[in-house]
């Protein structure tokens, strides 16, 4: 059955994935509506690096008007050197800022480890004194000698000199310290600070002797009492100078002084560092640390001033921020040369048109039933002057970017007109597949240019076949009534590479179209028991389903062939039957064949790419 109508293929951007559409590999489910390649995420399948469609892509299909205009082409140039200026301004600023914000937080957990192990000392010098303390009235408590008995007193005296911490241990009368391991000589313990929930009265300052400033602590639990050096807990060293540390009751400090401290302690700071047990905080010109004890209601406090963060922070982005401005300048280069390359990429096409580098090369479409050759798709090829081939996937994305895929689509007409003489006159049945761009649907003059091929070859509507990717249809107001006009003037459509894109099968059924090619990686799949295996045969269905013809494009091997053959589809194109070839290769060979036969070997003709 000969093909018979136009085509044109696409290169359009990607709808965002639909949710809740059915997974193609779920055989369990009736053939799903959604669109394939959804189907490659939802097998768990990366979808191939040559079916990603990029936001530039999609700009580049349904930007309003493009055309082949100087205008437009000159817009197109300045969006990409407005874009590049922006990337080089977050280039060059962004890695220098991230290395400043590292430098910095490196320097704040550099300098809250130093303040976090102040106060943890603290805590820890506090929690022995305390315990040492209460151990000590604890064993008098428990001896149960007469207060101030001889007894009494000596076991003072030794609980004194066998302890680290304790200045003094005693019994207590009415706030006075009546006998100690001091002696006999009654010693007031001055104005009660704080009484705990846990029984224990603190004595802030000790007066040993009248009118002297006492340096010690009391603890009194029951009828004794214990004396401290009130710089025990802090009796630390710190390797900066200006630290301010402080034992804090966290019951008492809340409102009243730390019960010791050493520098400029702020008394909110304790509220203000919240209920954690360990924590840091910048405030008041200082880092803050707190950190509290497992065992007592304290807490130790350490603020070291904030000049040595900021010290620190200088020191370490001396070091990073030339590394960031070196990345940065790096990451500008490579963006530099990369839209250079664009840019440049896209003058060379001008050029090359200018040049007439560009040619055609026609891969052979045969029905899979009787391996007969039904027709043709035109390949766009380029070699520069330099001897270089350029396929196709390289520069048509740039072209259609930068605007001048119209003008290789002309190109690619005049082509055809040129390369089929009057092949079709004399070979009605046979078709030739055409691509054209999402940008070429808006032209008259695509319209003008293939009715100038047919007449220019002789041909009918029927000779043609316009493909389009599925992407090119993603601007339903633009796509449709080409579409329409092209069939209603006995022109066909094909959508090319359909799974690749985003769209959806109940979106292709806005169009009326004629036939579906099924994308080469679909074809690779076949017979691998991957998940794509599954997903050809769901594009199958969906076809037959929309009543479309079947073209499987990138068929290479013979069971690929009796695959889709088994399953009803009708044409086939790939490497099995034949490679891309110049037309007056294809042509002698269509006529040496007679235009039947069966399939001949996959390398008998030499691929032209
Ligand atoms: N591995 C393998 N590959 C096979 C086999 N059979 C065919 N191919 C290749 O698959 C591509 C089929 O064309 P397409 O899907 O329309 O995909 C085309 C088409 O979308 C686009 N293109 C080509 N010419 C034009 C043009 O004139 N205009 C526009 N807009 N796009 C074009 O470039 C794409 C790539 O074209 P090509 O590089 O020529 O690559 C061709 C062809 O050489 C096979 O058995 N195995």
């Amino acid at each position: 059955m000969p093909i018979t109508g136009i085509g044109m293929a696409a290169r359009s951007g990607p709808l965002p994935c639909k949710p809740g559409q059915p997974r193609l590999c779920d055989t369990r489910r009736k053939p799903p509506t959604g669109h394939p390649a959804a189907a490659w995420q939802h097998c768990g399948m990366t979808v191939p690096a040559r079916h990603r469609r990029t936001p530039a892509t999609i700009l580049a299909v349904n930007g309003p008007g493009i055309g082949s205009s100087i205008a437009s082409q000159l817009m197109k140039q300045r969006a990409v050197f407005v874009a590049t200026s922006l990337a080089v301004l977050v280039a060059l600023t962004v890695p220098p800022w991230l290395a400043l914000r590292e430098a910095r937080q490196q320097a704040y957990r550099a300098e809250a480890d130093l303040a976090l192990g102040y106060a943890s000392d603290i805590v820890r010098r506090a929690d022995d004194t305390e315990k040492q303390a209460l151990a000590g009235i604890d064993q008098l408590a428990r001896s149960g000698h007469a207060p101030c008995s001889a007894a009494s007193q000596a076991l003072m005296r030794h609980i004194d000199l066998t302890s680290i911490y304790l200045q003094a241990i005693g019994h207590v009368r009415d706030g006075v310290l009546v006998c100690s391991s001091m002696g006999d000589e009654p010693v007031p313990l001055g104005a009660q600070v704080f009484r705990s929930s846990t029984g224990v009265t603190l004595y802030a300052s000790v007066p040993l002797r009248d009118g002297v400033k006492s340096p010690l602590l009391g603890f009194q639990k029951g009828n004794f009492a214990a004396l401290i050096h009130r710089d025990l807990p802090l009796d630390a060293w710190t390797a900066v100078p200006g630290v301010s540390l402080a034992m804090m009751h966290l019951e008492f400090s809340r409102n009243g002084p730390p019960v010791t401290h050493r520098g400029h302690i702020e008394r909110s700071w304790l509220a203000r560092l919240g209920e954690r047990r360990e924590a840091t905080i910048v405030m008041d010109g200082h880092l803050v640390a707190l950190v509290r004890s497992r065992q007592f209601p304290t807490a130790g406090i350490a603020a070291v001033p904030v000049s040595y963060l900021d010290r620190r922070t200088s020191a370490l982005a001396r070091r990073f921020v030339p590394a960031g401005v070196i990345a940065g300048l790096a990451l500008a280069a490579a963006i530099c040369m990369l839209a250079r390359r664009q840019l440049s990429l896209a003058s060379a096409l001008r050029q090359g048109l200018r040049r007439n580098e560009f040619f055609l090369a026609y891969q052979p479409i045969v029905e899979l039933a009787t391996g007969r050759w039904v027709g043709a798709e035109a390949l766009l090829r380029w070699r520069r002057s330099n001897g270089e081939l350029i396929g196709p996937d390289l520069f048509i994305p740039v072209a259609e970017r930068t605007g001048t895929i119209t003008k290789l689509t002309e190109r690619v007409l005049e082509l055809v007109a040129r390369d089929v003489g009057d092949f079709l006159a004399r070979n009605p049945a046979f078709h030739i597949a055409v691509n054209l761009s999402a940008a070429d649907l808006n032209l008259p003059v695509t319209r003008t240019l293939l009715d100038k091929l047919l007449a220019d070859a002789g041909a009918t509507p029927s000779n043609l076949i316009v493909e389009m990717t599925e992407r090119a249809l993603l601007d339903i107001a633009t796509a449709k009534p080409v579409i329409a006009s092209l069939r209603s003037g006995g022109i066909e459509v094909a959508v090319d590479d359909f799974g690749t894109g985003y769209s959806s099968l109940s979106y292709l059924e806005s169009f009326e179209l004629d036939f579906l090619k099924i994308d080469r990686a679909f074809t690779e799949a076949i017979g691998t028991r991957s998940p794509t295996d599954q997903v050809v045969h769901h594009i199958i269905a969906m076809a037959q389903t929309m009543k479309l013809r079947i073209i499987a494009e990138g068929v290479e091997t013979e069971a690929q062939a009796e695959y889709l053959l088994g399953r009803g589809v009708q044409f086939a194109q790939g490497w099995r039957f034949a490679r891309a070839m110049p037309w007056s290769e294809l042509r002698a060979a269509f006529e040496q064949r007679g235009s039947g036969s069966s399939r001949a070997p996959a390398n008998d003709l030499a691929d032209v790419r």
